[in-house]
């Protein structure tokens, strides 16, 4: 059977004018910078970058030595790119923008550059989610007001996920398509073409220690699944949790299901846990090219006008059926 790489992949989406020689070489990049991350990762305790890097990020959380590699992985590789006029990383407090004496272009690129990093030390997969924004015209120095765009502005989002298998998982606004790491090669490998997310489901993922600071939409949803066949759903539901996003969501994209993390009394004040620019925008982008919703319970998430790079937002995201559902019971439908 004839492989198809990324590399030809991209190249036939700007001959179908879905992106252009721009974009198509920032996904290269990235994609490149993601292998290197991958590499880091597999190596584990034998590289020694396993553990505490000793220093907080912007959100006031303890960095791993892997979120530090990882976004210098990502900074380096990309602004040397000349596709890009800045990025914005969860890792960094302010934008990062390209050395003046750079090459540069017309997009912006936010990441997550390690999601799951509770994971690291404990061998569990962990990830780096990503999104594309376009620069808005006229501004060579972009401001973080630059990067303030609703997540349905997004030109390409996408994650890898660095599991037993490295898999990139992209869109460009034509559906989802998947691409697992051939180590020997070197190459990603086209594998999965547009993936949709099931619609039936018996599957759950909540961090269930939370339950006490629900709000009642989600502490009645919650109930009525696991009543199971006995409660209004006539069905038993299984639960998942892993604690990374990247992990949890490919899961719901592979053999669907609803991932939450939403508003509670413990997040409040913040907003809610996950990133929006870095998170919550990126995944919602996949899950609904895939056929899927994402909310905070109150707004889709690609409507949410971003007011912070760093900000948080509830999100609900996967089956459709089962995301209205959640949001009916916020709304009250
Ligand atoms: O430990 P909790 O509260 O269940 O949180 C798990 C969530 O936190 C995150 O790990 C946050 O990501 P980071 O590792 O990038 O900070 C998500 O991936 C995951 O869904
Ligand atoms: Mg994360
Ligand atoms: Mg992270």
């Amino acid at each position: 059977m004839r492989r198809v790489t990324l590399t030809q992949f991209l190249i036939e989406q700007q001959r179908a004018g879905r992106i252009n020689a721009d974009l198509r070489l920032l996904l290269e990049v990235v994609a490149r910078a993601v292998k290197a991350i991958a590499v880091n990762v597999s190596k584990g305790a034998l590289a020694g970058v396993l553990g505490e890097a000793g220093t907080d990020n912007v959100q006031g959380e303890a960095q791993k030595k892997l979120d530090v590699i990882a976004n210098e992985i990502l900074v380096q590789a990309n602004e040397w790119g000349g596709h890009l006029a800045a990025m914005a990383s969860e890792e960094v407090e302010t934008v990062c923008r390209i050395p003046f004496d750079y090459p540069k272009g017309g997009y912006l690129l936010l990441f997550d550059p390690l999601d799951g990093s509770s994971n690291i030390d404990v061998n569990i997969s962990v990830g780096t989610i990503f999104s594309v924004l376009r620069n808005p015209p006229g501004d060579d120095e972009p401001q973080e007001q630059d990067f303030l765009q609703p997540g349905h502005q997004q030109v390409a989002a996408g994650y890898a996920v660095y599991g037993p298998a490295t898999q990139l998982v992209l869109t460009v606004g034509n559906g989802v398509h998947a691409f697992t790491l051939d180590r020997e090669m070197g190459s990603f490998i086209y594998t999965q073409p547009y993936m949709t997310v099931p619609e039936d489901t018996k599957e759950y993922a909540i961090n269930a220690s939370n339950a006490r600071f629900w709000e009642a939409p989600v502490k009645r949803y919650v109930d009525e699944l696991q009543q199971g066949k006995s409660g209004p759903r006539g069905k038993d539901f299984n639960m998942r949790w892993v604690a990374s996003m990247v992990a949890d969501v490919h899961r719901v994209l592979t053999r669907g299901g609803i991932f939450m993390y939403p508003l509670d009394e413990k997040n409040r004040d913040k907003g809610g846990k996950l990133r929006l620019m870095y998170e919550a925008n990126p995944m919602a982008m996949l899950v609904e090219q895939a056929g899927g919703a994402a909310s905070t319970g109150r707004e889709r998430i690609l409507d949410v006008a971003p007011v912070a790079l760093h900000q948080r937002v509830p999100v609900i995201l996967g089956s459709k059926d089962e995301v209205e559902r959640v949001v009916a019971y916020h709304t009250g439908a």
